[in-house]
């Protein structure tokens, strides 16, 4: 049903990241440079591990892309893995000649599996005796691939329609934003120089103090980022079917972040607390069209944009490898232990609303493109345009 399809693959530690973006339309412009300092992003943010000081990032175009434009065909990204020289040996494709392998450093299995990771359920169903073949694809280095191809589809979005969108952490290890403003798209400079990407000054250095207490005390954090979506016309995704509801595919591409556990559209939850005319948004005339008086949906409503700012959140759990090590069993002695401990972050809540963003444009790229059609930016320009100026209630 998709228009817009999406892949990745790669290992933390493999030679690169490959990721696939099929149904772009032709004449998205675009470059390495752009998809590079995007990805530069999702490094930042206070409380992340020592990789994130030295991971490049080397991106190149395997495809889809000529003379920085998109070409229609399936753009194709590398992004190269900094420290392959380093893990060559461990991490082959091919089996590695003995002679190879003698005299060099072997990883020994790793059968202490850490709760809240991918390890153990994964051994269990692939049957590994040791987690390296797990984490090496559960980690959350493939985002760098989700972040890139949700590169190309703001990029789209922005230039086919003036959609924009901008992320935000709204709580991080229990501290909140008062959330009495929210950001625009204009504020990203403004957030990308926010060690938390958090808008409200006093809460970024709450937030910042409660992941130095937790770094000191051996342990990590999550928290709650929001992704908004500015210039969103009415009329994307549907109420004729589960599949077809963006919320639904908003959602579903959200909990496919590695340690998200939680999705809310607008004020989510809370609605539950209040009655029916406290938890609506009363449609207002307006010069320029119809408008809500509130944005407590979140600007979906059946499934479909309403055409006001989209927001939605997304609750991420604490980070699994937790350096006080949390209780385990080691399977290959079938003994109690603690779980293994290797390099991580303490609290990558930042980083996940650069990715979160990332899959938001996807979704919303692959909805726009279902609505407006249209094989090169000008064509799908020209629809949306049409279809605004027809708008049969405004
Ligand atoms: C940006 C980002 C960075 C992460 N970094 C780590 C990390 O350093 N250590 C860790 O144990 N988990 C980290 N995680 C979470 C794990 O990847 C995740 O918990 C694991 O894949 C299991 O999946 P699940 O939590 O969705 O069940 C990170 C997640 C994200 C989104
Ligand atoms: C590599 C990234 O994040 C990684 C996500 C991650 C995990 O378990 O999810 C574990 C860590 O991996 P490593 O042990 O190689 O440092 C993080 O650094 C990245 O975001 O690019």
């Amino acid at each position: 049903m998709s228009t817009l399809r999406w892949l990745t693959a790669g290992e933390s530690h493999g030679p690169a990241l490959t990721a696939v973006l099929e149904g772009l339309p032709a004449g998205v412009h675009t470059s390495t440079g752009d998809i590079a300092d995007a990805l530069a992003r999702r490094r930042l943010g206070h409380g992340r591990g020592a990789r994130m000081k030295f991971e490049r990032d080397e991106v190149t175009f395997a495809g889809g892309v000529r003379h920085g434009r998109t070409l229609g065909s399936p753009v194709a990204v590398r992004i190269a893995n900094t420290e392959w020289p380093k893990w060559q040996t461990v991490m082959a494709g091919d089996p590695v000649p003995a002679e190879v392998l003698a005299g060099q450093a072997r990883n020994a299995p790793l059968t202490r599996p850490r709760p809240g990771h991918a390890d153990l359920a994964g051994m269990q169903k692939y049957g590994f005796d040791d987690a390296r073949p797990v984490l090496e694809r559960a980690s959350a280095r493939e985002t760098a691939a989700r972040v890139a191809l949700g590169h190309l589809a703001a990029s789209f979005l922005h230039q086919a329609y003036g959609i924009r969108l901008v992320s935000h952490v709204v709580a991080l290890g229990g501290q909140r934003s008062p959330g009495t403003e929210l950001p625009g798209p204009d504020d990203t400079a403004r957030l990308d120089a926010d060690p938390v990407r958090c808008f409200d000054p006093g809460a970024s250095a709450a937030m910042v103090a409660e992941i130095d207490r937790a770094h000191r005390a051996g342990d990590t954090l999550g928290g709650v980022v929001e992704v908004l979506v500015h210039g969103l016309p009415p009329g994307l995704g549907s109420h004729v079917h589960w599949d077809r509801r963006l919320d639904a595919r908003l959602a579903g591409a959200l909990m496919g972040v590695q340690a998200i556990k939680g999705v809310e559209f607008g004020d989510g939850f809370a609605l539950a607390d209040v009655p029916g005319s406290l938890a609506h948004d009363e449609i207002l005339p307006g010069a320029d069209g119809l408008r809500r008086a509130t944005g407590r949906s979140g600007g979906v409503e059946g499934g479909i944009s309403t055409g006001e700012v989209l927001r939605v959140r997304a609750a991420m759990k604490p980070i699994a490898t937790v350096p006080r090590a949390l209780a385990t069993v080691d399977v290959a002695s079938g003994e109690s232990t603690v779980a293994h401990h290797q390099r991580s972050d303490v609290c990558a809540v930042p980083a996940a609303a650069v990715v979160a963003q990332a899959v938001t444009a996807l979704v919303v790229a692959d909805a726009a493109l279902e609505k407006f059609g249209g094989d090169s930016v000008t064509e799908t320009t020209r629809n949306h345009r049409s279809y605004l100026t027809h708008l049969a209630v405004k």
